[in-house]
């Protein structure tokens, strides 16, 4: 009989893994376990009646890399080649990006001139930043925060104004807990193999090829059959043919893309892949419990009863596996826990007969401008096709709260959403200049919604691959939570903990 895997948690992670587990030859029977009521997870996008599409979590996938490469070739095999919306490379949005510093909105510096001389806010020319990073000695701490680390390179200005502000756009998090290790790792390798960063991005950090992206922790794993060993997987690195939606994507330099119906049609296209291959998708199906039976198999405890697996793959958050596994696990379970997520109120606002003052990406705000307030999302430059019908709109999305959610709203389970609409409405007012009310407005509070890879990551990462790896768990835990929050890094690591549980690559 086909053995019987069970993953856990319907987000990207968790569908990607039944993706690969469904498509080979002789896929083991696979059964996907979701809590809430619809998969996808934090894809989650709102189709209006007249044809707009609002984005509430991920809108733009990056598509260079190996780990972009790879989504686009799932992406192609899924039939959505023709839903895709790319943004070129001489598109505005790819092009222009922007701070919200001292009440005033500044393009990020690109291209020499913009190095060579100073551009507010920076006092100073970014070239004597360039100049300290080559002059300065390595580093030599095995793990430092984003912060000490760019301020150690780079200097105080680019620390506290323009790393403070990536780490928001990206981790809704804060430089001065995050680690470089595990939040950049390429910054953090180029800096250890070529002794500066700018070198090291130059040149490639000079490591062997066959290293996950983000991580080492990668244990070989024998095939399904005989599988008594765990996997912690970093995102794969494993290339095949490269796909022809991911050369367009390269010879179009991309900075991104979406896609036609939202981020959403991607979770959509992989349930309309799994169910006519005879994966189990069950939503409402909470995993309360796991125990390991006395003959090595998983007895999974969910709210009408109970099933076996031979193997569980966890797609789900560190902290919310922590909460269900057996008392002899406790040392994982510790490990798992200290692994947290910050929570982030996402504001959807559309308005009619208004111009932008600036055309691009969007624009970031330093915590020191304003703790609450990450940064606002301009969706109707990069994607206007998700405006709808009718009148030109513009599409804004407001981001709030991060790791400053707590001191700047209290606790986002008791928030009210009119106060988030109140200060997404003044931050547009204020740093856009944008005075009418919005004809739409949309407010989401995303509890936990973001991993924070803090000072020594990587080290509760290897704890709990050895643990997995000493106690010979039919475990493997993919997801956000250890080796990337991009989608792409989500769904890498799905890709790369079925190739090892399958005993060859996907
Ligand atoms: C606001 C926002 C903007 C973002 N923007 C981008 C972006 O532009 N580009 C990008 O690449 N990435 C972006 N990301 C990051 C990316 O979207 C996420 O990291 C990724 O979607 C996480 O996927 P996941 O499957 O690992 O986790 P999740 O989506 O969290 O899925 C986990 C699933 O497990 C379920 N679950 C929990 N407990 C249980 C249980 N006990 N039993 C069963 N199921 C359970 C949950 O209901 C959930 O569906 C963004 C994220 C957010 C929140
Ligand atoms: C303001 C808050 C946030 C914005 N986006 C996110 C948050 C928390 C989440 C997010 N954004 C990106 C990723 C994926 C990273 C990856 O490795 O692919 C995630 C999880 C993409 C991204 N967005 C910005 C940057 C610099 C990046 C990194 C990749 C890239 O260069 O494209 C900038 C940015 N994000 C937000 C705004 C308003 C903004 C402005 C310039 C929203």
């Amino acid at each position: 009989m086909a053995p019987t895997v069970a993953v856990v948690g319907g987000g990207i992670s968790g569908l990607a893994a039944c993706y690969h587990l469904a498509r080979g030859p002789r896929p083991p029977k696979v059964l996907l376990l979701e809590a809430s009521a619809r998969l996808g997870g934090w894809l989650q996008s709102t189709r209006t009646a007249d044809g707009a599409v609002f984005e509430h979590g991920p809108r733009g996938i990056r598509p260079g890399g190996a780990v972009g490469a790879d989504t686009l070739r799932m992406v192609s095999e899924l039939g959505l080649e023709g839903d895709i919306l790319p943004v070129p490379g001489d598109h505005p949005a790819s092009k222009n990006r922007f701070l919200y510093a001292g009440r005033a909105l500044h393009k990020l510096p690109s291209g020499l001139g913009g190095l060579l001389r100073p551009v507010p806010p920076f006092s100073q020319a970014l070239l004597w930043s360039g100049v300290r990073d080559l002059l300065a000695p390595a580093g030599t701490e095995p793990d430092e925060s984003v912060h000490a680390f760019v301020h150690r390179r780079f200097g105080q200005e680019v620390a506290d104004i323009a790393v403070d502000s990536l780490c928001r756009g990206v981790f809704a998090g804060d430089c001065r807990a995050l680690s470089v290790r595990s939040c950049f790792p390429t910054l953090f390798k180029a800096e250890r193999h070529r002794r500066s960063v700018l070198l090291g991005l130059a040149l490639g950090s000079g490591e062997r090829r066959a290293r996950g992206t983000r991580g080492d922790t990668r244990t070989p794993v024998p095939p399904l059959r005989h599988v008594r060993t765990p996997v912690l997987s970093p995102a794969g690195k494993e290339r095949g043919a490269e796909s022809r939606l991911s050369r367009r994507a390269r010879a179009e330099r991309w900075s991104q893309w979406s896609l036609r119906g939202g981020m959403e049609s991607l979770a959509e296209a992989l349930v309309a892949f799994l169910r006519p291959r005879g994966v189990e998708l069950r939503c409402h199906a909470p995993l309360r419990r796991l125990r390991r039976c006395p003959d090595g198999r998983w007895q999974l405890t969910l709210a009408d009863g109970t099933m076996m697996a031979d193997h569980v793959v966890s797609a789900l958050p560190a902290t919310a596996l922590a909460e269900v596994l057996p008392a002899e696990a406790e040392p994982l379970a510790q490990e798992l826990r200290c692994i947290p997520a910050v929570s982030v109120a996402v504001v959807n606002l559309q308005y009619e007969g208004v111009v932008l003052p600036v055309t691009g990406f969007g624009h970031l705000v330093p915590s020191s401008e304003d703790a609450s307030l990450l940064g606002i999302v301009y969706d109707s430059v990069a994607f206007p096709q998700h405006d709808g019908a009718g009148a030109a709109s513009v599409r804004l999305t407001v981001m709030m709260g991060g790791a400053w959610f707590g001191q700047s709203f209290g606790d986002p389970a008791a928030v009210a959403p009119a106060l988030l609409l109140q200060r997404a409405q003044a931050a547009v007012r204020e740093q856009l200049g944008l005075e009418p009310a919005p004809t739409r407005s949309i407010v989401k509070v995303h509890q936990a919604c973001i991993p924070q890879y803090t000072l020594g990551h990587w080290q509760r990462t290897e704890r709990i691959s050895r643990f997995l790896a000493e106690q010979r768990l039919p475990l493997s835990l993919i997801g956000a939570s250890y080796a990337g929050v991009s989608v792409n890094d989500c769904i890498a690591s799905a890709k790369a903990a079925i190739g090892q549980l399958l005993g060859r690559p996907c």
